[in-house]
């Protein structure tokens, strides 16, 4: 009982200064739950670059040092694994047991789907889906053009997330319903119910992954997580229009494995919650930063109108929707960096990795530290690069052009200590584990500002309001969430 307590673990020679805090077995795990980014700050200035720390009966060896990440992230799977540790945790949150090869299917239909020329079709579907969403029941022309009022993170979350749903799971068939009117309806009325039980989820979601709800709670997410399984199930999918290959495909794969169909109905929740879990709330960071910093927003402004004016498109009275296509949406540099400038700011994920062997982890000052089988390392880019003075000069500030050359190209020299950094920011995560939808992610954000521009005036009902401060429950998990909410005011532009 007390070795498993940890009573008996001490630090051996050329292991990292190990700390494993007052409470047996569980250690740090509070500290570390409740605010992940000021508790690695702590331990990052007791220890400094690397440090084990006991998190509930396991031990985690924290990499700080941005310039030693390279040999963690590109280490063997025989030696560093990520998979037992993903399994578990979407077992317990989704109810999916993985099967064989589910992490190479899931690579296989987002480099076809999800990047490159595959991008064209979701470009064009997510613009479809956008609007429909966004243009109705704003008013038109014809009559008066009133003021909307809405929470911005409510009202980004709300569009990105149904037109990235619908894109990417289909739309209902207008044969079911005799005509496009009717089914796009459906659309926004279906994809409404579901984004506002998704939220349910989105807010039990990070103690359901800390496996702490009270039972009340986890009753609530047992019930949420069959409605999903449920309303998303491959039955009803099939049955849509315009499914994406990204489903399609995986489907496919997963059934000519032998996957039953209940399994697969679960995995489709897992896909729902990684495609649209981070987008929405990373869309109402940017549009707020953008508010919030003028010289920003003028820059972004400049750049939209020319790229509509350069491909012959304009918003005007009466006039056509605007088409973005993908090639468009590569001729942004300026929204690019504030895309990047945003995720720096907002997207902290915990990239772990379980030690299959033991092994030696040599880090930038050339030292080498014996790490051991049966823990887990793990880096936290938040705190360790994203924010750290040296490499981003005032890193809580945005800075709308960090991510851009003097002469408008993209920036991406960074250095710390004198050396030049490959991993200077990671929203994405990296290595194997790197988010596959990455490419994806950036053109819905991109859209869904050029259209919020293109044909909307909108401001917050405050001007005056600050920026509200990140939950801190939900460090680890991807894109932030803010405190509250901020009301902002919008009116068709024409
Ligand atoms: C701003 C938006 C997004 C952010 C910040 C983000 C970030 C991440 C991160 C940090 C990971 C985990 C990396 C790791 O474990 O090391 C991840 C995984 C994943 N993301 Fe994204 N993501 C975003 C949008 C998307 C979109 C739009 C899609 C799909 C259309 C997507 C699909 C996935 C999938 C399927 C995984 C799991 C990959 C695996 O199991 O290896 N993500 N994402």
């Amino acid at each position: 009982g007390l070795y498993m307590l940890g009573m008996f673990r001490k630090r051996r020679p050329n292991e990292p200064p190990l700390d494993k805090g007052t409470i047996p077995w569980l250690g740090y795990a509070l500290d570390f739950r409740k605010n992940t980014a000021g508790f690695l700050r702590k331990m990052q200035k007791k220890h400094g670059d690397i440090f084990t720390i006991q998190i509930g009966g396991y031990y985690y060896t924290f990499v700080t040092d941005p310039l030693s990440f390279g040999p963690i992230v590109r280490e063997a799977r025989a030696r560093l694994d990520f998979e037992k540790f993903a399994m578990e945790l979407v077992a317990r949150v989704f109810g999916y047991h993985s099967g064989t090869n589910d992490h190479k299917l899931l690579e296989k239909a987002s480099t076809k789907h999800l990047m490159g020329d595959g991008l064209v079709l979701m470009t064009q579907a997510m613009m479809d889906n956008l609007q429909n969403l966004m243009l109705h029941g704003v008013g038109s022309v014809d009559r008066e053009k009133k003021w909307q009022q809405d929470g911005l993170f409510n009202y980004s979350y709300n569009i990105v997330f149904r037109a990235g749903y619908l894109a990417l799971f289909g739309n209902e068939p207008i044969k079911s319903h005799g005509n496009s009117e009717k089914a796009k309806k459906h659309d926004r009325d279906h994809s409404e119910e579901l984004f506002g039980e998704f939220r349910k989820y989105d807010k039990l979601f990070p103690r359901l992954a800390y496996a702490v709800l009270p039972p009340k709670d986890k009753l609530e997410a047992e019930r949420l997580k069959r409605l999903f399984w449920n309303m998303l199930s491959i039955k009803k999918t099939l049955q849509k229009e315009n499914i994406s290959g990204w489903i399609t495909d995986q489907f496919q794969d997963r059934a000519d494995n032998g996957m039953p169909e209940y399994m697969q109905d679960r995995f489709m929740l897992l896909l729902l919650w990684a495609s649209q879990g981070n987008t929405g709330p990373a869309s109402f960071w940017l549009l707020l930063y953008l508010m919030k910093h003028p010289e920003a927003m003028k820059a972004v402004s400049e750049e939209v109108d020319r790229v509509l004016k350069e491909n012959g498109q304009e918003v005007k009275p009466g006039g056509a929707q605007i088409n973005l296509t993908r090639d468009m949406l590569l001729k942004t540099p300026v929204l690019d960096s504030v895309v990047e400038e945003t995720l720096r700011l907002t997207a902290a994920p915990v990239l772990i990795r379980a030690v299959k062997e033991n092994l030696n982890l040599k880090i930038s000052s050339g030292k080498e530290y014996a790490i051991r089988k049966g823990d887990r390392v793990a880096i936290f880019p938040y705190t360790a690069v994203q924010m750290d003075p040296e490499v981003h000069p005032e890193p809580e500030k945005f800075k709308y052009n960090r991510f851009l050359n003097e002469d408008g190209t993209k920036k991406s020299e960074f250095f710390k200590n004198g050396k030049r950094l490959k991993y200077f920011t990671m929203p994405w995560g990296a290595g194997t584990t790197i988010c596959p939808g990455r490419f994806f992610a950036v053109n819905e954000l991109k859209q869904f500002v050029f259209l919020m521009l293109s044909y909307f005036e909108f401001e917050l009902v405050n001007p005056k309001e600050e920026i509200p401060d990140i939950d801190p429950n939900r460090w680890g998990f991807g894109t932030m969430q803010p405190t509250h909410d901020v009301q902002f005011k919008y009116r068709l532009r024409y």
